[in-house]
C-alpha cells in the first residue's frame, strides 16, 4: 500500500466510529427470521389461496393448497406484491442481509442515510420492474402465474414512480437509467464496508459540523428571550402609533363636527331671515290683493306651483328664464333686499296637472332642489278576470296591501344633498345639485360636475361619500345613461317594501302586452318593473346568501299564478335545497313534483330537450314558427272544426267515407299531433351550484342546448345561484342567458362574473338588485318585489279549489329511468360505468389483460374481471387465454 493511501485510511478510521450495540446479535436474528418468513410466503404465494382479509381476495375460486406461512403469509405476500411488485424481492433480501451482518458482528448497518438509500433503492427496484414490463418486456407478467401481481410487476409504488411520473417526464431511457442508478446505489449501500462507505462518511461529517454549530441550551434560551422581548417592544410601538393615529382622527372628527354644527347654525339663521322676509312679502301682497284681488292670487299660485313642479332642474331654470324665480339658486344668490315694486301682470306658465307629480315629502322652499317623488303607480282599470276556462285565479285579497304613503317615514333629502355637495367640495370636486329621484329603498341624487371635473374622480369617491353620509353603501353612476350628470345612489334611512300586490294592480301589469309577464320589483324612479319572460327568454338570478333570490323567485311564481292557468303554463321546479319549494307541490300548474335529487336533474333536462324537439316537429307539421303561432292556429282550427262538423252532417255517405279515408291516410305516419293548446313550460332551478357539483358537463350542455333553442318552443329557464363563481356561471351558461339579475354579492369579481361589470358589490341586500333587461346594455337598479311566505301559502292554498295537480307520470317515469340507467345519464349504456374507460385502456395499450385493467383503472380484481366479461359479451375481446392476454377482436381505433 502506498504511503498516501495509508495516510488516507488512517484519517478515515479516525473520523468514522461505527456504532455498536450489545443486543446486535438478537436484532440480527429477528431480522433474518422476519425476512425468511416473508420470503417463504412470497415464494409459495398463489392468488387463489385463502387469506384472512376478504378484500384481498383476487379470485372467486379458492385453492385447497394453503400458503406455507398460512393465511397471514398469503395476505402479507399479497400486500408486498400489491405495494412493490418485484421490488419486494429486493426488500426481503436487504432485510435478511442486514440481519446476517448484525449476527456476524460487523458494524451496525442500519444508519440514517443508509436506511434512506435502501428505501430509495427498494422503490427504484419496483419502478424498474414496472419499466421493464412497460417498455422492454411486455410479457414479463406472463412468466408468473396469472394474477400473481395484483397491481402489475412493479406494484403500486412502481406504477406511481415510473408509469405515472418518470416515464412521461424522462422517457423510456431516462427513467430506466435514473432508477437503475438508485438501485445500484442501494446495492452499494448493502454490500460496502460501512467505514469506507461514502454516505456514512458524509453523514458523519455533516453531523459533526452540525453539532459544532449548534448553540448550547442556555444560549438558545437567551436568544429566545431576546427575540420575545424585541417582539413585545415592536408590538408596544405599533400600539402606540395606532393610538396616536386614533387620537388624531378623533380630533379631526371633532373639528369636522364643530364645523358642520356651525354651518348648520348659519344655515338656520339664514333660513329664518329668509322666512321672515317671505312672510313680510306675503303680507304686503295680501294687503295689495285686498285692493286688487284677482291678478295677485294668480301670481301667488304661480309662485307656489313653480316651486313644486318645474320640470327643468332649478339650476337650469335660473339660466333659461329671463326673470329670476323665487326658488332658483340664482335668485338665492342675490336675495331681494327690497320688496318687489309691482306684482307681475302675467302669471308664470302653469305646468300641466297631469305631468306634475305629487311630492310625497315636504320640499323646502329655499333649497332649489327638485325632488322627483317616486312615480305614483296608477291602478289598472280592468283587472284580470276571476276565472279563465276552468281555472279560478287567486284573489288579490290574499296579498298584502302596500303601506299607505302618509305612514312612511320622511327622508331629509335636502340635508343629504347638501352633505353630498360639501363632501365632494372637501375632495376638491365642485358640483351643482340636480334632480333627486326618490325610490322605495334608494334615492338617486343627480349632480352636475363643474367644467373640467372628471366624472371618474367622483366615481372613485364612493367610499368617502358613503362614510360622510353614514350610508350602508353608495353606488355612483357616472354618468347617468342619457343624461349629462352623475347619479349618486344612497340608501334611504327608512326603506319601504315593494309589495307585489301594488304591481299586480298597476297599469304596468295590466297593460303589459306579454305572454308570460313577471313581476320583478320597482325601479329607482318608482316605476314598476314588469318583464316578459318570453322576451328574456331565460333568466339567471345570482347573489350571495340572504340577498333576496328566493323572494324574487317566489314573486315571479306568484305573478305567474295571477296571470296564467295550467292550460297556459306549467312549472318544472328543481330545488336541491329540498325545503324551499316543497310548498308548490300542490299547485295545479306543476308538471311533475318538485325535483329535489340532483342526480335526477340531467334526466329532467333531457326530457325538456326531447319535449322541445317534439314541439319543433309539431310546429313544422302545422307550418307555424313558434308556440304562439301554434296556439292561435289551434284556436282558429277549433272554430273551423265546428263549421266542418256542420258541413259533414250535410254530406252524403260516399263523400263522408272519402273524407274519412283521406284523414286516416294523413294520420297514418304515426305522429300524434296535439289537438289542444300547448302550454308554456317554465323550469325554475333554485341552486345551480349544487347541480354543477353533481354532473357539471351534463348540466352545462343541457342548459346551453335548451337556452339556445327552447324560446320558440315555449320553454323558459330561470336559474338561481348563490355561488357566482366561474365554475357555476360558466362562459357557456352566461353566453346563453343574456338576461340576468344580480343581488348583493361579496366582491367586484363576483359582480363581474354575473353582470360583466362591477356594481352588485355596492348593493345593500334584501331585494336590492341590478337587472340587465333583454337586449339592453345598461343596468337597471331596482328593489325586488316582496312576497312573504304567508302570502305564498295563502295563494297556494286558495288554488287548491282548482283540484290536485295533474302530474305527467310518463315524464316522471322517464326522469326516474334516466337516473337508474346511469346515475343521471352521465355514463354509457353498459352494466358497468367504467366500460368506456376500459375500452380506452385496451385502445392505448393494445393488450386485454385483467391485471392491466386493475392497474390502469385502479379497481379490484373482481370488477376488472367483470368488465372483461362484459367486453367479451360485447364482442370486443376473445375468451380467456391461459396466462396470456385475451385477443382483441375489434378494431378499436
Ligand atoms: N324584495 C325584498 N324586499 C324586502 N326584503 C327582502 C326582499 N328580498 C329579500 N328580503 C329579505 O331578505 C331575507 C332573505 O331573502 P331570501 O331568502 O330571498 O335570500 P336568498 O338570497 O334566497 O338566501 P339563500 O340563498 O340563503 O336562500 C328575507 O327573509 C327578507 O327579509
Amino acid at each position: 500500500m502506498s504511503p498516501s493511501r495509508q495516510k488516507k485510511n488512517k484519517k478515515v478510521q479516525a473520523t468514522f466510529t461505527p456504532r455498536t450495540s450489545p443486543i446486535r446479535p438478537l436484532k440480527g436474528g429477528i431480522l433474518i427470521t422476519i425476512g425468511l418468513l416473508f420470503a417463504v410466503a412470497l415464494v409459495d404465494y398463489d392468488p387463489t389461496q385463502e387469506g384472512i382479509i376478504r378484500a384481498f381476495a383476487t379470485s372467486t375460486e379458492t385453492s385447497s393448497d394453503p400458503n406455507l406461512v398460512g393465511q397471514f403469509g398469503r395476505d402479507s405476500a399479497f400486500l408486498l406484491l400489491s405495494g412493490l411488485g418485484l421490488g419486494s424481492v429486493f426488500l426481503l433480501f436487504s432485510v435478511i442481509w442486514i440481519g446476517v451482518l448484525n449476527l456476524v458482528k460487523r458494524a451496525h448497518l442500519v444508519t440514517g442515510p443508509r436506511l434512506v438509500v435502501l428505501v430509495l433503492a427498494t422503490l427504484a427496484s419496483a419502478g424498474l420492474a414496472n419499466g421493464l414490463q412497460l417498455a422492454w418486456w411486455p410479457n414479463l407478467e406472463s412468466i408468473f402465474p396469472e394474477n400473481f401481481f395484483p397491481r402489475g410487476t412493479g406494484g403500486l409504488a412502481g406504477y406511481w414512480l415510473n408509469e405515472a411520473f418518470l416515464f412521461e417526464t424522462l422517457g423510456q431511457f431516462g427513467s430506466f437509467f435514473l432508477l437503475l442508478l438508485f438501485f445500484l446505489l442501494g446495492l452499494g449501500a448493502l454490500f460496502s464496508d460501512p467505514s469506507r462507505n461514502l454516505f456514512e462518511r458524509a453523514f458523519q461529517r455533516w453531523s459533526e459540523r452540525r453539532a459544532d454549530r449548534q448553540p448550547t441550551a442556555a444560549e438558545r434560551k437567551k436568544a429566545r428571550t431576546q427575540k420575545r422581548e424585541e417582539r413585545a417592544q415592536k408590538i408596544a410601538l405599533k400600539e402606540e402609533k395606532r393610538q396616536a393615529k386614533l387620537d388624531r382622527k378623533k380630533e379631526k372628527d371633532q373639528i369636522r363636527q364643530e364645523k358642520a354644527q356651525k354651518r348648520e347654525e348659519r344655515e338656520a339663521e339664514r333660513r329664518q331671515k329668509r322666512e321672515a322676509e317671505a312672510a313680510a312679502r306675503e303680507e304686503r301682497l295680501a294687503t295689495r290683493a285686498k285692493e286688487d284681488p284677482e291678478p295677485e292670487s294668480e301670481s301667488v299660485a304661480a309662485v307656489d306651483s313653480s316651486l313644486l313642479s318645474g320640470s327643468i332642474p332649478a339650476r337650469r331654470r335660473s339660466r333659461s328664464q329671463s326673470r329670476p324665480e323665487p326658488a332658483a339658486p340664482a335668485r338665492r344668490a342675490t336675495p331681494p333686499t327690497e320688496p318687489e315694486p309691482e306684482p307681475e301682470p302675467e302669471p308664470a306658465p302653469q305646468p300641466k296637472p297631469a305631468k306634475a307629480p305629487e311630492p310625497k315629502e315636504p320640499e323646502p322652499k329655499d333649497s332649489g332642489l327638485k325632488i322627483v317623488a317616486g312615480e305614483k303607480i296608477e291602478k289598472a282599470e280592468n283587472l284580470f278576470p276571476a276565472r279563465k276556462g276552468n281555472y279560478q285565479f287567486p284573489s288579490l285579497d290574499l296579498l298584502q296591501e302596500p303601506t299607505p304613503p302618509q305612514e312612511r317615514h320622511v327622508e331629509n333629502h335636502e340635508e343629504t344633498a347638501m352633505a353630498l355637495k360639501t363632501t365632494l367640495a372637501e375632495f376638491g370636486v365642485k358640483v351643482e345639485l340636480g334632480e333627486v329621484h326618490t325610490g322605495p329603498v334608494i334615492t338617486r341624487y343627480e349632480v352636475y360636475p363643474a367644467p373640467g371635473v372628471r366624472v371618474e374622480k367622483i366615481a372613485n369617491l364612493a367610499k368617502n361619500l358613503g362614510m360622510s353620509l353614514k350610508a350602508q353603501s353608495v353606488r355612483i353612476l357616472a354618468p347617468v345613461p342619457g343624461k349629462g350628470c352623475v347619479g349618486v345612489e344612497v340608501p334611504n334611512r327608512n326603506p319601504s317594501a315593494v309589495c307585489i300586490r301594488e304591481i299586480i294592480e298597476s297599469r304596468s301589469w295590466g297593460d303589459a302586452d306579454a305572454e308570460i309577464p313577471v313581476v320583478l320589483g320597482k325601479e329607482v324612479s318608482g316605476k314598476p318593473l314588469v318583464a316578459d319572460l318570453t322576451k328574456m327568454p331565460h333568466l339567471l338570478i345570482a347573489g350571495s346568501t340572504g340577498s333576496g333570490k328566493t323572494v324574487c323567485i317566489n314573486s315571479v311564481i306568484a305573478s305567474l299564478l295571477y296571470h296564467s292557468s295550467p292550460e297556459d303554463l306549467r312549472f318544472i321546479m328543481i330545488d336541491p335545497k329540498i325545503v324551499e319549494m316543497q310548498i308548490y307541490n300542490s299547485l295545479p300548474h306543476m308538471l311533475i313534483p318538485v325535483v329535489t335529487d340532483p342526480k335526477k336533474v340531467p334526466g329532467a333536462l333531457k326530457w325538456l330537450i326531447s319535449e322541445m324537439e317534439r314541439r319543433y316537429q309539431v310546429f313544422a307539421r302545422a307550418n307555424v314558427r313558434n308556440i304562439a303561432g301554434f296556439n292561435s292556429k289551434i284556436a282558429k282550427n277549433k272554430e273551423e272544426k265546428k263549421r266542418a262538423e256542420e258541413m259533414e252532417a250535410e254530406m252524403s255517405a260516399e263523400e263522408r267515407n272519402a273524407l274519412l279515408e283521406a284523414r286516416s291516410e294523413e294520420e297514418d305516419d304515426g305522429f300524434e299531433m296535439p289537438t289542444e293548446k300547448i302550454p308554456y313550460i317554465v323550469c325554475i332551478v333554485d341552486e345551480l351550484a349544487d347541480l354543477m357539483m353533481v354532473a357539471p358537463a351534463d348540466i352545462e350542455t343541457g342548459i346551453a342546448r335548451l337556452a339556445q333553442l327552447a324560446r320558440a318552443a315555449g320553454i323558459h329557464l330561470i336559474l338561481a345561484t348563490q355561488r357566482p363563481s366561474v365554475n357555476v356561471i360558466t362562459g357557456v351558461i352566461k353566453a346563453n342567458l343574456p338576461s340576468r339579475i344580480a343581488f348583493k354579492v361579496a366582491s367586484k369579481i363576483d359582480s363581474r362574473t354575473i353582470l360583466d361589470e362591477g356594481g352588485a358589490d355596492s348593493l345593500i341586500g334584501k331585494g336590492d338588485m341590478l337587472f340587465i333587461p333583454p337586449g339592453a346594455h345598461t343596468l337597471v337598479r331596482a328593489q325586488g318585489a316582496f312576497v312573504s311566505d304567508e302570502e305564498i301559502n295563502g295563494v297556494v292554498e286558495y288554488l287548491k279549489v282548482n283540484g290536485p295537480p295533474n302530474f305527467l307520470e310518463q315524464v316522471q317515469a322517464q326522469i326516474d329511468a334516466g337516473d337508474e340507467e346511469g346515475g343521471g345519464g352521465a355514463e354509457g349504456d353498459y352494466e358497468d360505468e367504467l366500460v368506456p374507460q376500459a375500452l380506452d385502456v385496451l385502445r392505448s395499450s393494445k393488450r386485454a389483460s385483467t391485471s392491466m385493467l386493475q392497474r390502469r383503472l385502479r379497481i379490484g380484481y373482481n370488477r376488472a374481471a367483470r368488465i372483461m366479461e362484459i367486453l367479451e359479451d360485447e364482442g370486443y375481446v376473445g375468451p380467456e387465454n391461459g396466462s396470456s392476454p385475451r385477443e382483441i377482436l375489434r378494431d378499436l381505433d
